[in-house]
């Protein structure tokens, strides 16, 4: 398994999709450096999920360049791609018979085979206290609600340490509370590790509030890529969204994407 800890991502002139459907069509990022948390934005079907499955392996790139540190990605071995990429999809996981404690410390098992079982126990714990979830240990997945679920999904990919994080939604399914928690956990997680965390999310204040950058997707390519508060315009929040809408700041200081109403469809366009 790679020990890679610090590793700049790169993307350029990525085209990938579907048998019937091309959906990333010449995407280029500016390099990702480590520690970094970036938000991947942009309306339903623009291709954030494409992008997070071509850059975990699910589906192949057909043009373009995707490394991270000094390795392809589109080329990478199973094993090697385990070390340095958790992949966590918008699905949670499965409710099975497992108990939250098994179904975590089995991830850490996998990822970490070098070490003495004190150690992966510990970093098993670790994430349960990090997370604030240890009173779910000893519950069955299968007997945990869809928060809960989502919170022991995330545990899974956190608990593997690597370098490269894909979060599919990873805050759909928790209450306020959590959302803010969680996106402190996976901003800290990166930050200490000096890891690269790439989350789609819907919530456009939670980006702002956490991330260090935003990339909006549109059609399949970015059509804005930098420092939340300036690259969610009026007029890209109009071309990403369909919206007017524009960033102020509340009586703590804390930026917040306010959408004032929705462009009406003859000028926006229908879901794709
Ligand atoms: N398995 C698939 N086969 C064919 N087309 C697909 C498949 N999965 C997604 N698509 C299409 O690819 C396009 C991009 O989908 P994708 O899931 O990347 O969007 P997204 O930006 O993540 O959207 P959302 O915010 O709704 O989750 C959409 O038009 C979608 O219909």
């Amino acid at each position: 398994m790679s020990q890679m800890r610090r590793a700049t991502l790169s993307v350029t002139g990525l085209h990938a999709g579907y048998r019937r459907r091309a959906v990333l069509k010449g995407l280029d990022l500016a390099p990702v450096t480590p520690g970094s948390l970036v938000a991947l934005l942009g309306a339903n079907a623009a291709g954030k999920s494409t992008l997070l499955r071509t850059l975990a392996g699910q589906l192949r790139a057909s043009a373009g360049t995707l490394q991270l540190g000094g390795h392809d990605l589109a080329r990478l071995d199973a094993h090697t791609r385990r070390g340095l990429v958790a992949y966590l999809p918008q699905s949670l996981p499965a409710a099975s018979a497992l108990f939250a404690w098994e179904a975590v410390s089995t991830a850490c098992n996998a990822a970490h085979p070098g070490k003495s079982t004190n150690s992966r126990e510990a970093m098993t714990e670790a994430v349960f206290q990090r997370m604030g979830i240890e009173r779910l240990a000893l519950r069955r997945m299968g007997e945990l609600s869809g928060g809960q679920r989502q919170m022991l999904g995330l545990a899974q990919a956190l608990v593997r340490q690597t370098p490269l994080l894909l979060l599919d939604e990873p805050t759909s399914a928790l209450d306020p509370r959590w959302q803010l928690e969680v996106l402190n956990v996976i901003r800290e997680d990166a930050l200490a590790r000096e890891a690269i965390a790439l989350i789609v999310v819907h919530d456009l204040n939670l980006a702002v509030r956490f991330c260090d950058r935003v990339v909006v997707l549109d059609d399949g390519r970015a059509i804005a890529d930098g420092a939340p508060a300036s690259a969610l315009s009026p007029a890209i929040l109009r071309q990403a969204y369909g919206i007017a809408g524009r960033i102020e700041h509340c009586s703590q200081g804390h930026p917040i994407v306010i959408a004032d109403h929705a462009l009406p469809r003859t000028t926006y366009g229908e879901i794709a």
